[in-house]
C-alpha cells in the first residue's frame, strides 16, 4: 500500500478529521447517509484515509463523469478485498476483478452476449419469466405467509431466468437444489463485502493470524464460504460440459462459448468462460431481486401510483390481454416506464455503487488524487438531491413525465436526469453490462403484475438492509387478482406453462432418442 501523505502537503481534496494511524472509520450501517452529509459539508469532492486505504467519495454528477467516465483509463480497476477476495476467492467474479486481461475478455463476452442489441433475442423469455412470476403468486396467494411467497416468488423467478441465460438450466419451481446453492453464495457475498465489517480487510496482515488463534476464526468462515462460492461457479459449468458431450442443445452463454472455441480452449479461456457465466448471476439475481422487492414495497405505500398505472394499462389492454415488449417498445404505457425509473431512483440498488481504483496518481481540479485511491459515488445522494428530483422521499413516477402525459414537466427538455444515467454505475469499461437486460426485466414483471393483481399491505416506514446491495426489511404484502377477467388471463397463463413444459419434455426425449 502506498503512503499517503497528510492532506494539505499533497493539496488532497477536504474531508472530515482523520484520527492518528486508523485515519477515519467508515459508518456501519447506510454509508450512503453519512457521505451525503460529508458531501453537503466539504463538497462534490471528499478525501479520507482509512486504515491503508485512499478514499474518494464522489457527491455531483458531474464530478462522477468527470473523473470515472473521462478519466475511465486510470480509474477502472478494483480494490483487494482480503477477505473476501483473497481468501473466499470472490476476486474472480467480474465485479471484484482488477483490470487486467482475463476481465477484459470476460467483459468482451459478456457485451456481445447482452449488449443493447443482442438482448432483444430475451425478451420472449422474459416475457416466459414474467408470466411463470405472476402465475406462481396466483398460485400461492393463499399461503398462511402471502408476504413471504412474494419475496420468494422474486428469488424464483429473476433467479431461474439467469440460471437459464448462463447455463440453459430450467429450475424445479419449488427447492431447487442449483438454485439453493447459488443463492446461499449471493448472502455469504453481501455479508462478506460488506464494508468495515472483516478487519482482515484493513489490516491485512492478521491473515497470517493462525486459525486456532483467538479472532482467527474467520479462517473457518473463509474457507467454509470457499466451498459455496465453487459449487456456484463449478457445479452449473461442469453441468453444461456433459451436456455438450453428449449432444444435449440447450442455448446458453456458457454453451455457445464452450462450444465457439470447440476442442482449441485453453484452460486460461475455460476459467474466463466460467467464471464470467457465474458473474451474470451474481451480478444480476441479487440487483434485479432488490428493485422489484422496492417496486411492491412503494405500491403497498402508494395506492395512488398503483392506481394510475392499472388505469393507464387497462386503457388499452381492456384486461383482455396481458402487456408485452411491443408495448414497451412502442411506448403504449409511459406511466409504467416512468414508474420503473421512479423505482430505481426511490430506492437505488446499490447506493454506492461498485468502488472503482485508480492505478496511478491523478489530478482533478486543484486537487491530487493519489493512485491506488478506491472512489465511490454516492449514487443515493445523487437520486435523492432535492435540487434535482423535489421531495425526493416521495415516490412519483410523474417527475418523469410531460403535462402532455400527465406528468411535472413542461415539455422533454425540463424532465429531470434519468436515474439509468447513475445507477448503474460509471465508465465504460466499468458500468453494468446487465442494464438493458435488467430494464426489460423489470418492466416486464411490473407491468404483468400490475395489470393482474391489486397490492396491499400496512403503510408504514420500512427499513432496509446496509451492504453493497440493499433490500427492504420485511413489509406487508398481499396481491389478489384484480378482477374475473384477471383471474382468468392467470389461469391461461397456467395453461401455457404447463403445454411448453410437456413440447419442452418432448424435445428433450427427441434429443436423447437422437444421439
Ligand atoms: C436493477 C438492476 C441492476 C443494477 C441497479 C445494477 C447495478 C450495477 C452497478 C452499480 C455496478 C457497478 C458499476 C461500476 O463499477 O461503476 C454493476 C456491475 C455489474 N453488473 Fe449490474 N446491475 C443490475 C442488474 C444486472 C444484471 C441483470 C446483470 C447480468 C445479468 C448484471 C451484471 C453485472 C456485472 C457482471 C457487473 C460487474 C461489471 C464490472 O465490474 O465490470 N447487473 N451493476
Amino acid at each position: 500500500y502506498r503512503h499517503v501523505c497528510p492532506r494539505k502537503a499533497r493539496r488532497l481534496p477536504p474531508g472530515p478529521p482523520l484520527i492518528p494511524f486508523i485515519g477515519r472509520m467508515m459508518p456501519k450501517k447506510q454509508q450512503w447517509l453519512t457521505f451525503t452529509t460529508w458531501g453537503k459539508q466539504f463538497g462534490d469532492v471528499v478525501w479520507l484515509k482509512l486504515m491503508p486505504y485512499s478514499i474518494i467519495i464522489l457527491n455531483s454528477q458531474k464530478a462522477a463523469l468527470d473523473i470515472l467516465e473521462k478519466k475511465s483509463v486510470n480509474f477502472s480497476s478494483r480494490p483487494y478485498l482480503q477477505f473476501s477476495g483473497g481468501m473466499i476467492g470472490w476476486r474472480n467474479i467480474l465485479v471484484l476483478t482488477p483490470y487486467n486481461r482475463r476481465f477484459r475478455d470476460a467483459r468482451k463476452h459478456l457485451h456481445q452476449f447482452m449488449g443493447a442489441q443482442s438482448i432483444k433475442r430475451f425478451w420472449p423469455l422474459q416475457e416466459q419469466y414474467a408470466k411463470a412470476f405472476i402465475h406462481r403468486i396466483f398460485l400461492h396467494r393463499l399461503d398462511s405467509d402471502a408476504t413471504a411467497s412474494v419475496t420468494d416468488s422474486i428469488h424464483w423467478a429473476t433467479g431461474s431466468f439467469i440460471l437459464q441465460i448462463a447455463y440453459g438450466y430450467k429450475s424445479a419451481s419449488t427447492g431447487d437444489p442449483l438454485l439453493e446453492v447459488v443463492n446461499e453464495a449471493m448472502a455469504q457475498f453481501s455479508r462478506a463485502t460488506e464494508p468495515g465489517a472483516w478487519l482482515v480487510d484493513l489490516m491485512p496482515w492478521l491473515r497470517h493470524v493462525p486459525s486456532w488463534f483467538p479472532g482467527g476464526h474467520f479462517h473457518h468462515i473463509a474457507a467454509k464460504w470457499r466451498v459455496t462460492l465453487n459449487a456456484m461457479a463449478n457445479n452449473p459449468f461442469e453441468m453444461v460440459k456433459k451436456e455438450i458431450a453428449n449432444g444435449i442443445v440447450r442455448p446458453s452463454f456458457t454453451r455457445d462459448l464452450l462450444v465457439e472455441k470447440g476442442p482449441n480452449l485453453s484452460p486460461e479461456e475455460e476459467m474466463t468462460i466460467k467464471w464470467a457465466a457465474a458473474s451474470l448471476y451474481s451480478g444480476g439475481a441479487d440487483t434485479v431481486s432488490s428493485a422489484l422487492s422496492s417496486f411492491f414495497l412503494a405500491m403497498t405505500q402508494n395506492p395512488r401510483a398503483l392506481k394510475r398505472a392499472q388505469e393507464e394499462l387497462d386503457s388499452v389492454l381492456l384486461s383482455d390481454r396481458l402487456p408485452n415488449v411491443e408495448d414497451k417498445v412502442q411506448g403504449r404505457f409511459p406511466y409504467i416506464s416512468a414508474l420503473v425509473k421512479e423505482v430505481l431512483r426511490w430506492a437505488p440498488v446499490a447506493p454506492t455503487g461498485g468502488p472503482h481504483v485508480s492505478e496511478k496518481d491523478d489530478k482533478y481540479r486543484d486537487w491530487v488524487i493519489p493512485g491506488g485511491s478506491v472512489v465511490f459515488v454516492n449514487i443515493w445522494g445523487l437520486t435523492h438531491d432535492e435540487e434535482v428530483y423535489p421531495n425526493p422521499n416521495e415516490f412519483r413516477p410523474e417527475r418523469f413525465l410531460t403535462k402532455a402525459n400527465g406528468g411535472d414537466c413542461e415539455t422533454e427538455n425540463d424532465l429531470p436526469r434519468d436515474p439509468e444515467q447513475m445507477v448503474f454505475g460509471y465508465g465504460r469499461r466499468r458500468i453494468c453490462p446487465g442494464r438493458h437486460l435488467a430494464d426489460s426485466f423489470l418492466w416486464l414483471t411490473i407491468a404483468m403484475s400490475l395489470s393482474t393483481f391489486d397490492v396491499f399491505g400496512r403503510s408504514q416506514e420500512v427499513g432496509y438492509s446496509g451492504g453493497t446491495i440493499i433490500h427492504p426489511d420485511a413489509f406487508e404484502c398481499v396481491m389478489t387478482p384484480r378482477s374475473e377477467k384477471a383471474t382468468l388471463l392467470l389461469q391461461s397463463v397456467g395453461q401455457q406453462i404447463e403445454d411448453d413444459s410437456v413440447d419442452e419434455m418432448a424435445d428433450r426425449n427427441r434429443t436423447s432418442n437422437s444421439l
